[in-house]
């Protein structure tokens, strides 16, 4: 099951830069482990903005709830989501 994520990261203003650094890199070696196992379909920077909008590929909500609620940068986020399904008109085979 496909879900459109968006996620807009807002770090406390009294966070230090050395722990910024370190919740950035465990963020990331996550993302990177998760769009390897093909779960993470797509990931794209918001133009000017600390924010991403995702695909994700998985079974049901619930799995994606434990997913997201697990990223380092969970409790810096505001998340956004919608449960994507094949249009109609798509062309693409592989739309789910
Ligand atoms: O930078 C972000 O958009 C937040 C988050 C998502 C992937 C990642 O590495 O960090």
């Amino acid at each position: 099951m496909l879900f459109h994520v968006r996620m807009d990261v807002s770090l406390p203003h009294g966070m230090s830069e050395a722990e910024a650094e370190v919740l950035k890199r465990v963020e990331r070696e996550k993302a990177q482990a998760l769009q390897a196992e093909g779960k993470w379909r797509h990931l794209w920077r918001i133009v000017g903005q600390y924010s991403n909008v995702s695909v994700f590929d998985v079974e049901n909500a619930e799995e994606l709830h434990q997913l997201l609620t697990g990223l380092p940068l969970f409790p810096y986020m505001t998340i956004q989501v919608m449960p994507l399904c094949r249009h109609p008109s798509s062309i693409h085979a592989d739309d789910r």
